[in-house]
């Protein structure tokens, strides 16, 4: 497999998309190849799933069937779209992949982490990030940039997605469980104070990002 695979993650409203925006136009004018895409999502039926998961209206949504619909939506979501992007040598870059499936499901609901990573590891036929950037803020700060964002859009609180609508205290148990991730994961995680600016943060990312290409083209 030659292209390279990053992902982005961190509470919602971190500024994920914002990175991942950012960094795409920069690797683009250096000339490179760059696939954007997220999860849940990616595909048709990605993109079918996610409006089942997130819809404000299935409040009855049993945990087990959280946890199989987003492993439904990266499976099709791999094998359709980034495993043949990786194979085609293009740098993949992606919001969310099983890190969420492992904070929000597993340390956020208090499903075994074994058995999400089982599920998850079966759904992407094993594949992994090359590199992670952990968006970390503290919970108030994500929530009020949720809102920001959601006012700029003409929407309100209650308009949230199903996830983002759950109480803080799932969300502070969400952001320790991206912690453990990346102190389970130190060779692939990079977490990134992002309570900062965003050009502030995109250059953290270039500077990590840049290496990474580097060690990639040499090997
Ligand atoms: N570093 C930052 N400082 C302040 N606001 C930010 C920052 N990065 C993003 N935002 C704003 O916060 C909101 C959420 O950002 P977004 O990139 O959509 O987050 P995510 O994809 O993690 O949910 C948006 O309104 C965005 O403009
Ligand atoms: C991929 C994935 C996302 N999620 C959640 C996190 C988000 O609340 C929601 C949608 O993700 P996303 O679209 O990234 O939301 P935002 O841009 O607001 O951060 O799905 C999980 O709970 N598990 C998963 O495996």
């Amino acid at each position: 497999m030659n292209g390279i695979f990053i992902t982005f993650e961190g509470p919602d409203g971190a500024g994920k998309t914002t990175q991942l925006r950012m960094l795409a136009d920069d690797l683009k004018k250096l000339g490179h190849d760059v696939l954007v895409t997220r999860e849940p999502g990616g595909t048709a039926i990605s993109d079918l799933i996610r409006s089942i998961i997130l819809d404000p209206a299935h409040k009855e949504m049993v945990d087990q069937a959280e946890v199989l619909l987003y492993a439904a939506s990266r499976a099709q979501h791999v094998h359709q779209l980034i495993l043949p992007a990786l194979k085609a040598g293009r740098i993949v870059l992606c919001d969310r992949f099983i890190d969420a499936s492992v904070a929000y499901q597993a340390y956020g609901l208090g499903i075994e982490v074994d058995i999400v990573k089982e599920i998850s590891r079966y759904a992407s036929s094993g594949l992994e990030a090359t590199r992670t950037y952990i968006l970390d803020v503290p919970v108030e700060v994500s929530m009020a940039r949720l809102q920001g964002r959601a006012s700029a859009s003409g929407t309100n609180a209650q308009q949230l997605d199903r996830i983002e609508q759950k109480h803080v205290d799932y969300h502070s148990r969400v952001r320790a469980g991206f912690h453990q991730i990346a102190a389970d994961h130190p060779e692939r995680v990079r977490v990134v104070n992002a309570n900062r600016s965003e050009m502030e943060i995109a250059t953290e990312i270039w500077e990590d990002c840049n290496r990474l290409l580097e060690e990639h083209i040499s090997v």
